[in-house]
């Protein structure tokens, strides 16, 4: 029988809000409880992640950070370890997102570490992976996507303390997304590779879409198989978008 997979819809603030943006998250939290199929989350800056997580403590909605370090601790100016991310009350973090990975050269090793780092302070990781517009325009899209899911993703993933986002560079921020059967197939090869190395824990670790998600395309993104959430940037700043986007799960 097929895993069940509680959906999660993540909103990735970015280096966007201030506080008074809190605003937006009183917003999602009061409209959370009628969203019941699919979990929510915000990712908000650093900034941030302790009012937020205040605010939502006792709610349907989590609270999570954007980047860790992956030491504990020490002479690392301006970084933050994930021990901090959970002490401000976070309970997952995004690592390697391609942000992150083009304007920070962070690699599939780096990203490892960050994952193991996320566990070690009792976060869930949310991997994030996803090919470039010239590596999919060589055909090189899953080659891409198995290299990083070998080098990015500890051993000890499970359905509990990893999501993978997979995250076509290409299609963040640009309004353009991949088609029905493009996502489809990479979903279906990534949970392939998810079983083939975790096995049943595979089989329950969720498979979150990102880029370009909106109200308008969300039902059709999230209703192909093996996708089981989304991972949104712009469309998660106005709680009204983020809520038409979890709204494919009403
Ligand atoms: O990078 C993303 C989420 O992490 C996606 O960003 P957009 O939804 O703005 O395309």
């Amino acid at each position: 029988m097929a895993a069940e997979r509680r959906p999660l819809v993540a909103g990735n603030w970015k280096m966007n809000g201030l506080k008074a943006s809190i605003g937006e998250l009183d917003a999602v939290i009061a409209a959370a409880s009628g969203v019941g199929r699919c979990d929510l989350m915000v990712c908000p800056p650093a900034t941030l992640v302790a009012a937020f997580a205040a605010r939502a403590a006792g709610t349907p909605v989590a609270i999570g950070g954007q980047d860790c370090h992956a030491e504990m601790s020490g002479a690392f100016t301006g970084d933050i370890a994930a021990e901090m991310l959970a002490d401000a009350g976070a309970t997952a973090v995004i690592v390697g997102h391609s942000e992150r990975r083009t304007y920070h050269e962070e690699s599939d090793a780096e990203v490892r570490a960050k994952a193991l780092a996320a566990w070690r302070a009792g976060l869930t990781a949310i991997v994030c992976i996803g090919e470039t517009k010239d590596e999919r325009v060589a055909g090189k899209t899953l080659e891409v996507l198995g290299v990083q899911l070998a080098g990015s993703l500890p051993d000890g993933s499970t359905a509990t303390n990893l999501v993978v986002a997979y995250e076509p560079v290409w299609a963040i921020g640009t309004g353009l997304t991949p088609t029905a059967a493009d996502v489809a197939e990479a979903h279906g090869f990534i949970r392939d590779r998810l079983m083939a190395r975790f096995g049943a824990e595979g089989e329950g670790v969720r498979v979150l879409y990102g880029g370009s998600v909106k109200p308008s395309n969300a039902a059709e993104l999230m209703a192909v198989a093996n996708v089981d959430g989304a991972l949104v940037g712009g469309a998660s700043l106005k709680a009204t978008d983020f809520l038409g986007i979890a709204g494919a799960y009403r």
